[in-house]
């Protein structure tokens, strides 16, 4: 091998750190670390909850890592038909190992599984990701005691079947039918139209034994809504569609390549009457239909993968970051001084202000995350005891920010490929796949712009409760004060002051939503039908629900820090990544807030200047920022991100694997270029 990058620095080796030591390290990333004024190590463990939930993490991740079975080649290698495969055989030892392991607790299990699948699709995703955790929601006790037995022993595999051709955001418009016959006890399953084919369930394809069926109930000639059913598709003996299902893969998409999204259709397919999941409605054998506690309790399922996604978009933005903060600590471009050496591409300033402000909201939505998780349990628990009072919130709450944060999840992933210049492009990054398995959260589990309409629904309504004077929850008490006049900053320090930020945030959080609800009240004055006003003013709504979501998430922040322990060190690093996301926010935005006065030229100046001079405190501090996520190279499977900072190396030895090049020739010389060229007349 031709040695193109050569250097000898030795990794200093800590008690903490669990890298393996690589001969070599390349010395620009190791003056990073030298010279980073706060010790990872403390913040990955702030992170992850404690010393002793990382070193189970870890220990997680290399029961995996290590585990000879689970070993392939590089998936950027395979075809389609091969992934598929590969997932599933994967997803199969998965499953027996972490029996093996006695791996018994939900987190454990989960780290397990993310390791053991590095950046591709786990292949039982859809049976535990949103199957399992619909029959735990919807079925009642005696439901739950047949089928989650045989779901959680893989008796059988699921799917959550609720899209189709048709209508995926609309589900109120679903098409498919179960239609209740009290002579047989039956529901008949039909799919009146080509529109009803369910269409995109993962795992639906060519995997699932099983399905969640949301179809519309029909019991004595009258029509109830939507209501989900368990449906076997495949035999357990061949693994053959039933007679009456029409089942297969939709084919190849952007990403989710390894993953079966499939279609399936139902012919007068009759189930028995207990496979409509009872919990919260039922028809008994006689056809009498009873109404749930709470109308839009069939929707939980994607409440709950709502909450779980805001956790999903921290971690593969911390991802993206890693990776593009690393290889712009080692790459180097652009001869500035004649015979000087070329800067690292990190010291650019355009280059940080692409970087940093990524970087800042991964910390950020890592610690919404956390709130956001505690608080569906919290509701989950109040109504497990009967109480649906904060549901309503939840679903607000989680639609916003599943929106919000994947809104700039994606954009940071996309952002931070492009901060990597041509080898961004290669799958040998990770991006290609990071930003294809992400940029489906924007769309799955509700379209993001459908989802901020639905907070700002809820937010509409708390504007006018807030003017009544009402009481309202706490994550909106908010719009119950009044608005506080003009931004107090006098100087660049005020501007620094958590306090004040949040402030800025929350005035113009109220002032965005009072807007919206006045521009709807108007346009009804006007005349106009609910709808309509509706869509006439849906500019107001979304800017309002996302600038309520914005001023949640950096009140999260500064929460975060105000309420954690932690050193000095740590403290003072964060403090300048929160003001650094709140700033940078402002002056993105600057025109909301200045649109009012809140803010004046002279303020939106010192913002700017301010949001230049963070950036030189975290240019020392982003590869231990980046370090503390605490990324395995097994797990982040990018040449660039790598630990050791080898990049050119890694990326040789990675291009020799190509398949092409396993011949000096390939077969399309002879078969195409030959003839071509030696039929030419002219002679060399
Ligand atoms: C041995 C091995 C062990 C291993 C153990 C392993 C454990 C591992 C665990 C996990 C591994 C996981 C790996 C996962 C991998 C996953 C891979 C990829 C997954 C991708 C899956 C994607 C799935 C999907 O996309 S499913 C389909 C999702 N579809 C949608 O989201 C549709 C969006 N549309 C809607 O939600 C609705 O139609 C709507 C909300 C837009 C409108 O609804 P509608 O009924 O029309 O309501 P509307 O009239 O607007 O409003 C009426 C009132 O209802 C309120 N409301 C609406 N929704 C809700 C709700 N959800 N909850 C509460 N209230 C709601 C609304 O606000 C209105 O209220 P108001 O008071 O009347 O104003
Ligand atoms: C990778 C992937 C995996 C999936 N997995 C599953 C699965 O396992 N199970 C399952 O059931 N489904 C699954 N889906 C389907 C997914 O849930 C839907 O695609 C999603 O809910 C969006 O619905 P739609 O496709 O109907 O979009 P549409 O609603 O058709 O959206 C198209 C456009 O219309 C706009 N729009 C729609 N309605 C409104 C409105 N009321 N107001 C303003 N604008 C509007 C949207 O903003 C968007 O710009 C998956 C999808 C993908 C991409």
């Amino acid at each position: 091998m031709i040695v193109l990058f050569n250097c000898t620095c030795a990794v200093p080796t800590t008690m903490d750190s669990f890298h393996p030591v690589p001969v070599k390290v390349n010395p620009d990333l190791q003056k990073e670390r030298d010279a980073a004024l706060f010790n990872p190590v403390e913040l990955t463990y702030l992170k992850d909850g404690g010393k002793d939930k990382t070193e189970r993490r870890r220990r997680c991740e290399l029961l995996a890592i290590n585990d000879p079975d689970l070993q392939h080649k590089d998936i950027s290698f395979m075809a389609r038909n091969e992934r598929y495969s590969n997932a599933v055989r994967k997803a199969v030892i998965i499953a027996r190992k972490i029996k093996e392991h006695r791996l018994t607790n939900m987190e454990e299990k989960q780290l397990y599984i993310s390791a053991a699948t590095q950046y591709d699709t786990y292949g039982f995703g859809l049976h535990y990701g949103m199957f399992l955790p619909a029959l735990s929601a919807q079925c009642d006790e005696e439901q739950r005691n047949y089928w989650l037995p045989l779901a959680e022993n893989l008796k059988i595999l699921g799917t959550y079947a609720q899209t189709e051709l048709g209508h995926g955001t609309f589900i109120r418009g679903l098409e498919t039918t179960a239609i209740y016959d009290p002579k047989t006890e039956e529901f008949v399953l039909h799919t009146p139209t080509l529109s009803a084919l369910k269409w995109w369930p993962g795992n639906m394809g060519k995997t699932a034994t099983h399905a969640v069926v949301l179809a519309q109930l029909y019991t004595n000639g009258k029509s109830y809504g939507l209501h989900p059913f368990i449906v076997q598709l495949r035999s357990l003996e061949n693994h053959q569609p039933l007679p009456g299902i029409t089942l297969g893969d939709i084919g190849p998409k952007l990403g989710f390549h390894s993953f079966d999204n499939g279609f399936l259709g139902f012919d007068h397919v009759r189930i028995p009457r207990r496979n409509m999941l009872m919990k919260y409605s039922q028809v008994s054998p006689d056809g009498f239909y009873i109404k749930p506690i709470h109308a839009k309790l069939t929707y939980s399922t994607m409440v709950e993968a709502r909450v779980t996604l805001v956790s999903d978009i921290a971690y593969s933005l911390s991802q993206a970051v890693t990776i593009a903060v690393r290889y712009s600590a080692v790459r180097r471009q652009t001869e500035q001084i004649k015979g000087v050496k070329e800067p690292q591409i990190l010291d650019y300033r355009t280059q940080q202000l692409k970087l940093f402000p990524y970087l800042a909201a991964a910390y950020a939505f890592t610690f919404t995350s956390f709130v956001i998780t505690g608080r569906y349990i919290e509701v989950q628990n109040e109504m497990n005891d009967g109480n649906m009072e904060s549901l309503s919130e939840l679903h607000a709450l989680s639609a916003g920010l599943k929106a919000f944060t994947s809104y700039v999840g994606n954009e940071g992933i996309e952002v931070c490929r492009l901060s990597c210049g041509g080898h961004g492009y290669s799958q040998a990054s990770g991006f290609p796949e990071l930003y294809t398995l992400t940029a489906p959260i924007s769309t799955f589990e509700g379209e993001n712009t459908v989802m901020l309409l639905q907070t700002a629904r809820y937010l509409m309504k708390c504007a006018t409760t807030a003017k009544r004077g009402l009481e309202l929850p706490r994550f909106v008490l908010y719009l119950s004060q009044r608005q506080k006049g003009q931004c107090p900053a006098r100087n660049e320090s005020d501007l620094l002051d958590h306090g004040l930020l949040s402030d800025a945030f929350e005035h113009r959080a109220r002032r965005l939503v009072i807007e919206a609800a006045q521009k709807m009240q108007s346009n009804i004055g006007k005349g106009n039908p609910q709808h309509v006003a509706w869509n006439n003013c849906h500019m107001y709504l979304l800017k309002a629900a996302s600038a309520h979501c914005h001023f949640y998430v950096v009140q999260t922040f500064v929460k975060y820090i105000n309420d954690t322990e932690m050193s000095d060190a740590v403290r003072d690093i964060l403090t300048s990544l929160c003001q650094f996301y709140a700033l940078h926010g402002i002056w993105q935005n600057a025109g909301d807030f200045l649109q009012d006065g809140y803010m004046n030229g002279n303020q939106l100046d010192m913002v700017q200047s301010l949001v230049g001079k963070l950036l030189d405190k975290i240019r020392i501090n982003a590869v231990a920022l980046v370090d503390a996520f605490d990324f395995r190279d097994e797990i982040l499977c990018s040449k660039l991100g790598k630990y050791d900072g080898n990049v050119y190396e890694a990326m040789y030895e990675w291009a020799k694997n190509s398949p092409l090049n396993k011949t000096e020739v390939h077969d399309s010389y002879n078969k195409y270029l030959r003839p071509l060229m030696q039929s030419s007349k002219a002679k060399l």
